[in-house]
């Protein structure tokens, strides 16, 4: 279980420390790889300093519930796993495409329907839609910084949201930007 919870730690970029006298070899493994700081030994009280979220997910929901206890007292976020009073937040679940984060939630209803729900979104989703987002996004970069900040432009925007954008010079939806901005002129800066 924690092993789920440490993939999606880390695909949000957190620093992930494990304290637990035994690990599954993925995880061992992660930790000899330098990915993930492993402390071989169970948890003691007083061990949640500084941390800004912690995820309690022994085997025993008596340590749990402890661990849920110290973070709380220490105002620091806690999800006991499975265990739903003792959690300040739920794992959602989550289809991922590069930048573009879709997150599923039942708010505890039913993680059965949040994961079918997943698997149904990520079929129809397409697979370059991350990529395509890339573009879009360097490209309304280029449009905040040479339009001015008006109706003309929020259209601009949403008109490429809705069209293809590819890298190259020669793209419509570039070219179009292009065509927009030089009719929107910034206004000239006074030195
Ligand atoms: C979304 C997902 C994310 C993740 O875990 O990272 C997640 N559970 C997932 C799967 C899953 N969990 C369970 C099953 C078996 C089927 C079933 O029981 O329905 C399945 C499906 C399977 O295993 O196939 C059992 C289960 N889960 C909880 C309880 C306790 C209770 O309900 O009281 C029990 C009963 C335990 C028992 O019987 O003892 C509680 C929680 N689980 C949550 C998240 C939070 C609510 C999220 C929401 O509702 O949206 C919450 C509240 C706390 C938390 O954050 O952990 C992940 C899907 C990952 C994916 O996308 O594939
Ligand atoms: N939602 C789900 O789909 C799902 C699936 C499996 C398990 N679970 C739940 O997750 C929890 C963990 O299950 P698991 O299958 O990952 O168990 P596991 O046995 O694989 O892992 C438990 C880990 O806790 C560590 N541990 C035990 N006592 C400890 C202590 N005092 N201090 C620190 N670490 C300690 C062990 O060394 C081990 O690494 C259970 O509550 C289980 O019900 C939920």
């Amino acid at each position: 279980m924690a092993e789920a919870k440490i993939d999606s730690l880390l695909a949000a970029h957190a620093k992930v420390t494990v304290i637990a006298p035994k690990a599954r070899p993925r995880v061992a493994d992660m930790a000899a790889a330098g990915e993930i700081e492993w402390l071989k030994r169970e948890y003691a009280a007083g061990d949640l300093t500084a941390q800004f979220l912690v995820v309690a997910a022994t085997d025993n929901p008596v340590v749990n519930r402890a661990i849920f206890k110290e973070a709380t007292e220490k105002n620091i976020l806690c999800n006991a796993v499975d265990d739903p009073p003792f959690c300040d937040f739920y794992f959602p679940s989550v289809v991922r495409r590069g930048d573009l984060q879709i997150a599923i939630s039942t708010a505890g209803a039913s993680p059965a329907l949040a994961q079918r729900l997943r698997k149904e979104i990520n079929a129809q989703l397409p697979l370059d839609v991350g990529d395509w987002l890339t573009d879009l996004g360097n490209l309304r970069r280029e449009v905040t910084q040479i339009e001015p900040l008006n109706e003309e432009r929020k259209w601009l925007l949403h008109q490429l949201a809705q069209r293809e954008v590819c890298g190259y010079e020669s793209c419509p939806s570039r070219l179009l930007a292009r065509e927009h901005a030089l009719k929107n002129p910034l206004p000239e800066k006074k030195s």
